[in-house]
This record gives C-alpha cells, sequence and structure tokens, in this order.
C-alpha cells in the first residue's frame, strides 16, 4: 500500500468524571488522532495515548505531535508498505517514543486489515468473540465515596475493579474495600508511588487476597522490583516499567513481576506487543490489556488484541461511557454480562464519529507524500 497522506487531529476532549491517581487528576484529555489514507481511498485510524503532561512516561502530546510530524510520518509516506510488520523496523532510528510510534503503527495496522478485508482481532491471531471487561476506580474524596464508586461498577457488571493506591492511602483504602465487598476480583494499582523503604507496608498488603498489585516501584526499574516479589505474596504486575518486548523478556528473566498489563501505546505498538504476547504464551505468564483513559480508537485496538489467548486476565477495557458523554467512535464500546464484544468488521470494526470528531477537534495538519 501506498500511504498518500497522515492527517494528526488534535483534539480536546472532557471526561464525566475527574480521574486521581497518586500523581495527578485527569479531566481534560487532549488526545491525538491519527487519519491515514492510501492510494485506493482506504483510511485507516490510530490514537496517540499521551498525556498533556509527562507524569505517566515521558512522552507528551506535545513531543509526539514533533516525533510523528518531523521524523516518523515521512518514512511512511517514503516508501509503500506491504504488511504492517515492516512499520516497527521503518522507525528503529528513532529512539524510544513508542506511544508516537505506536498510534502510526496503529493506524496502518487498521488501513491494511481493512483492505484485507479482515477484523483486525483476525488480523492478529484473536480467538475470542468476547473479552472481559474491567474497570480503574480513581482515588476518591472518602472511604464511604469509595465504596459507593466501586459499588456502581459492581453493578454495571464489571467483574474485576483496580483501585488507585499511595503510601498513606492503601491500607486505610483497602481494608473496607475488601470487608464490603469480600468476594470481588480486586487489585490496586500504585502507579509507582512507593520505594523499597516501604516495604512493611506492601507487605501488609498480602492480606487483602488482591489479585495483583500493579507497578508499586519507580517507573523504570525492575531490579527492585525483583526483590520486592521475593517478599511479598500478592503478584506483582508491571506497566510502566514494560515499554518494549525486551523490557518484557528482562523483568521475567528476573523475576520482577509474575503479570505484565500490556499497552500498545507504552509498549510501541503492536508488533512489539505480539512479541511479547507469544513470550507471556511460552513462560506461562498471564497478560492483561490496560487502558489510557483513551478514546473508541485506541480502545478497538486493545480490544483486538485481548481476543488473543494469552489475555487471560480481564482489562482495564471499560464502556465509552464509563469515560466521555459521547465517544469518537460509533458505536460506542458497550459492556453487556461483564463482557465486550470483539467486532467483526474490518480493521478496527468501528467508525469515526466525524459530527463528534468535528465537534472536539483544535486542530489538524496534513503531510503528504512526495
Ligand atoms: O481505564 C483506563 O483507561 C485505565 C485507567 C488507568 O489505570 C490509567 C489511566 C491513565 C494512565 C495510566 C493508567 C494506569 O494503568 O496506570
Ligand atoms: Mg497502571
Amino acid at each position: 500500500m501506498n500511504i498518500q497522506a497522515i492527517t494528526f487531529h488534535h483534539l480536546g476532549m472532557r471526561l464525566t468524571t475527574p480521574f486521581v491517581n497518586s500523581l495527578t487528576t485527569i479531566q481534560d484529555r487532549e488526545v491525538i488522532l491519527i487519519e491515514m489514507i492510501d492510494e485506493e481511498g482506504v483510511t485507516g485510524w490510530g490514537e496517540c495515548v499521551a498525556f498533556s503532561s509527562p507524569w505517566y512516561t515521558e512522552e507528551t502530546c506535545g513531543t509526539a505531535w514533533h516525533v510523528m510530524g518531523e521524523f516518523l510520518a515521512p518514512r511512511l509516506l517514503k516508501e509503500s508498505i506491504y504488511h504492517p510488520e515492516e512499520v516497527n523496523e521503518r522507525f528503529s532510528m528513532v529512539r524510544r517514543n513508542p506511544m508516537a510510534k505506536a498510534a502510526l503503527e496503529g493506524a496502518v495496522w487498521d488501513l491494511w486489515a481493512k483492505r484485507e478485508g479482515k477484523s483486525l482481532s483476525v488480523a492478529l491471531g484473536g480467538v475470542k468473540e468476547a473479552v472481559a471487561a474491567g474497570v480503574a476506580v480513581g482515588a476518591q474524596e472518602s472511604i464511604p465515596h469509595m465504596i459507593e464508586a466501586v459499588r456502581e461498577r459492581v453493578e454495571q457488571g464489571y467483574p474485576r475493579v483496580k483501585v488507585k493506591i499511595k503510601p498513606g492511602a492503601d491500607v486505610e483504602v483497602l481494608e473496607p474495600l475488601r470487608n464490603a465487598f469480600p468476594d470481588l476480583s480486586l487489585m490496586a494499582d500504585a502507579n509507582a508511588a512507593y520505594t523499597l523503604r516501604d516495604i512493611e507496608r506492601l507487605k501488609a498488603l498480602d492480606e487483602f487476597q488482591l489479585l495483583m498489585i500493579e507497578q508499586p516501584l519507580a517507573v523504570d526499574d525492575i531490579i527492585d522490583h525483583a526483590k520486592l516479589q521475593e517478599k511479598i505474596r500478592t503478584p506483582i504486575c508491571l506497566d510502566e516499567s514494560i515499554t518494549s518486548f525486551e523490557d518484557a523478556r528482562q523483568a521475567l528473566e528476573l523475576g520482577s513481576c509474575q503479570v505484565i498489563n500490556v499497552k500498545l501505546g507504552r509498549v510501541g505498538g503492536i508488533v512489539e506487543a505480539l512479541h511479547i504476547h507469544e513470550l507471556a504464551v511460552q513462560k506461562k505468564i498471564p497478560l492483561w490489556c490496560g487502558g489510557m483513559l483513551e478514546t473508541g480508537v485506541s480502545r478497538s485496538q486493545h480490544i483486538a488484541l485481548a481476543s488473543l489467548p494469552g489475555f487471560t486476565l480481564p482489562g482495564d477495557l471499560s464502556a465509552s461511557s464509563r469515560y466521555w458523554k459521547r465517544d469518537v467512535i460509533t458505536p460506542p464500546t458497550v459492556v453487556k454480562n461483564g463482557q465486550i464484544h470483539v467486532p467483526t468488521e474490518p480493521g478496527i470494526g468501528v467508525a469515526i464519529d466525524r459530527d463528534q470528531l468535528q465537534a472536539v477537534r483544535i486542530k489538524s495538519q496534513t503531510v503528504v507524500a512526495g
């Protein structure tokens, strides 16, 4: 395929409720959507999941806009592409910047799958008709508010709930939650809020039968996580620390985690994620798909990825309505009986809601071939 033009749409979205974690509060959500068109007029869509500020990892919408526009997009427009697996290789002269790479690679996969008449799920080797939903509940102003927020999600049918913790708001939150929901599939995400000096606090969390604890230590650490895993029973799941297949391989070799949260943006795209999946299946390491408070474009890619056999745990895959009053895709993602249907239509299997795109667009920029 010959990509003719790549358009970057800069959107200003707003979450229905603010999302609070150990580092920041997000309500206004800047988003970059990628629209890619080939010589036959087929269009592929991708999403850059970086945030406005570098609180989660170092990329931002600003750095991604720069890297995609100046360095990555020109490499896609220069020569034809036979298969999306070539994209990774073509981007290899750009160090890191996984979210910028994944955004463009994702659009190429959507475009290619549409040309082939295959759903993204089938194109990636997916085997499920539906994937388990899951939900992340941000920090709340009080314990009763937290219990109510979790109850609302349980009543909506989410089979697994994740809450955010930090020192001073861990046992304090998890103990009342566990008492209120003795049988709930519950896990905690620290977004790197602890160090090994907090070991006693972290050991105390073993009491709450958590499915796992996500990213307790530093964003770039795999050494201390291995030491911590030896001292606690709760399985460690890595999020921020895994930015590529190589990171996953090394973390598993060291014993830094027992579970991996795969986010396409964080690991640099679909090909990296497929390699991680292959390794995890071989090593019997359970995987699940994370989320980035994203629009339906990235979520649809994650739903396709979660349909692969190695994604054995419910992810942070929630309904469009959990994030947005109106998503930019149609139909919106819905959760039924705790599950999300995997689309069978070509590519990501959902259409872009052009009216909504227009309504939330701040600016667009197009880069053309030749
Ligand atoms: O529902 C979602 O999109 C995931 C919510 C979530 O936990 C999260 C949201 C934004 C950035 C990082 C994380 C995380 O998994 O750490
Ligand atoms: Mg996380």
